[in-house]
């Protein structure tokens, strides 16, 4: 539908997708209990969030300056991920409880925005992580901890 596309001048940078401060909340919260439930996932965070109120408020200003252009997050996601002990592996679990959370709590178009981020953030993090391992990726190969450094 074109017209979905034209957004009123003045109309909020989350407008044609009903994203607003209260979705994200509800999103970054039901993804987190999901994360921290996580076999894979869980002892990650377990091991690195000590506390997880702070944690939850600067996830949801960081998708909040994301999506809604708000600037409300000021920090450095690139920095906080590279030691962490994560590859491919953790990066696809993460994505899909990402996905079916947003599926199920946000309308097609916001999930589909908030999917488009995700993925794009989380191949770059990927990418990062494999670097600061000694690992140079080629274009589309995926970063495996166990898997010998050809570079
Ligand atoms: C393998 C999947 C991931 C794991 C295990 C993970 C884990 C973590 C942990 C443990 C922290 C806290 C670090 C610290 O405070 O020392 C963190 C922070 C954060 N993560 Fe992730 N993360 C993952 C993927 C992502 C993705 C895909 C995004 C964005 C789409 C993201 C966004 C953030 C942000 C914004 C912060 C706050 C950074 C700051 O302190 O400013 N993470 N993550």
């Amino acid at each position: 539908m074109m017209e979905q596309n034209r957004r009123p001048r003045g109309a909020s940078p989350g407008g044609d997708t009903g994203i607003d401060e209260a979705m994200i909340e509800r999103l970054v919260r039901t993804f987190y209990g999901k994360a921290r439930a996580d076999d894979l996932l869980g002892p990650v965070f377990a091991a690195h969030v000590a506390d997880w109120e702070a944690h939850i408020a600067q996830i949801c200003a960081f998708w909040s300056s994301v999506t809604l252009k708000t600037g409300r997050y000021s920090g450095r996601p690139m920095a906080r991920h590279l030691p962490l002990p994560v590859d491919a592996r953790h990066f696809d679990r993460w994505l899909a409880l990402f996905e079916e959370t947003a599926r199920k709590l946000c309308p097609p178009a916001a999930a589909a925005r908030f999917m488009a981020h995700a993925r794009a953030i989380a191949e770059s993090l990927e990418l990062g992580i494999a670097t600061h391992n000694g690992r140079l990726l080629m274009r589309g190969e995926r970063y495996r901890m166990d898997a010998p450094g050809r570079n």
